[in-house]
């Protein structure tokens, strides 16, 4: 992440004490990321990890916190959130608790709504194999089913209405190839989202931004000397409820790209896939839409990159993510062909790009 809020080392041991972290010892700015203010905090029992919500406010927080303490308390390795122990959580069904009530996650730091996770061991795999893109997509078909019966519900906010609004907020920025393919792709995926097969598809609590650099690779301690295996995954604040088929082609956009080019490669594609399919295979829907999603995400990223590039936020530490890269990859999935198969390509909408 960036550090667009500078948190004192005062304010960070007070509430390390108080949600009993113990008594810190070395706070630290993070690099990566570029939504929120990140840091490491180090304390006499352990190693956590500080975030501030620099754009999302304390109404939207308690999906995310929440969806990832369900996702940990089903097995699955995600950071833990930790409460305030002087918060009652709310009581009654998930539903009913109004926006604004106090979540026992959410803390206030610097003036910003803040939380404090485990940090995970291990690091990113930037340059995956098909081993890795295999044990990603194990791992992606396992936490959409443990979040399956996840009470809340919030609608994925960087999505179509998100893209609808956004577009003309970059379009001015845009060359004339550029502002067509944009308005091309965004009139298709206005399509694509009133189709049977679009309502067809399941739906439930997704990640959104499953991006290598949001998993964490680790050396087991029972098998030392191996090769590193995924031991976690970050950074749920795009989580949101949507098409599972959205989530896949999140990570299929971005494990099994090749970075340079932005073609997709066949071999992760392929691992990615099949492993996804070992837990849960794609229902007929999803077959036919995926090529249609592989375009929405590749759209997705074009468009939060564009905005986050020319209407940029102060921050300390700031590396914008080059928007070029989404759209060489948005050109090249609307000219593919479909991932399975020729003949399916033929059932999906109609192309208005
Ligand atoms: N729970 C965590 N455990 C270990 N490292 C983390 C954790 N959360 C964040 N990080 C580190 O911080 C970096 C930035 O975090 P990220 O959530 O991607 O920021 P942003 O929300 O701003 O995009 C990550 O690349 C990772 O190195
Ligand atoms: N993955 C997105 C940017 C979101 O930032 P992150 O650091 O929170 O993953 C992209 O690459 O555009």
């Amino acid at each position: 992440m960036a550090v667009f809020t500078e948190v004192g080392f005062d304010e960070a041991r007070e509430l390390m004490a108080r949600l009993g972290l113990g008594s810190l010892h070395a706070l630290k700015g993070i690099e990566g990321g570029i939504e929120n203010t990140n840091y490491f905090a180090s304390t006499d029992q352990g190693e956590y990890v500080l975030t501030l919500f620099e754009r999302l406010g304390a109404e939207q927080l308690p999906y995310y916190l929440c969806l990832m303490k369900h996702l940990a308390s089903k097995g699955i390795e995600v950071p833990e959130p930790f409460a305030d122990p002087a918060i009652v959580p709310p009581e009654g069904h998930a539903l009913e608790i109004p926006a604004n009530a106090p979540c026992e996650f959410i803390h206030m730091v610097a003036g910003k709504p803040a939380a404090v996770v485990h940090r995970l061991a291990g690091r990113s795999e930037l340059a995956p194999t098909e081993a890795h893109c295999a044990e990603l997509g194990v791992a992606l078909a396992r936490m959409h089913i443990a979040a399956r019966d996840f009470p809340r519900i919030q609608p994925n906010l960087r999505g179509l209405t998100w893209w609808n609004e956004t577009a003309p907020v970059v379009m001015p920025y845009l060359d004339e190839a550029q502002s067509t393919l944009l308005a091309s792709e965004l009139a298709y995926q206005n399509h694509v989202a009133q189709t049977p097969a679009f309502a067809a598809m399941p739906r439930g609590p997704v990640h959104a931004d499953l991006f290598r650099d949001n998993v964490m690779f680790a050396v087991r301690e029972d098998e030392p000397g191996h090769p590193p295996h995924l031991s976690g995954v970050f950074d749920f604040y795009f989580a949101g409820t949507d098409h599972w088929a959205f989530d896949l082609a999140v990570c299929l956009n971005d494990w099994a790209i090749d970075l340079p080019t932005g073609e997709a490669h066949e071999g992760r594609t392929a691992a990615l896939l099949s492993a996804y399919e070992s837990v849960r295979p794609l229902t007929a829907a999803e077959r036919t839409l995926l090529p249609a999603m592989l375009r929405a995400a590749a759209l997705r990223f074009w468009i939060s990159r564009l905005w986050d590039f020319y209407l940029p936020r102060e921050a300390a530490m700031l590396k914008p993510h080059d928007p070029r890269h989404f759209e060489r990859v948005l050109r090249h999935r609307s000219r593919a062909l479909h991932p399975f198969d020729t003949a399916a390509q033929a059932d999906a909408p109609a192309c208005a790009a």
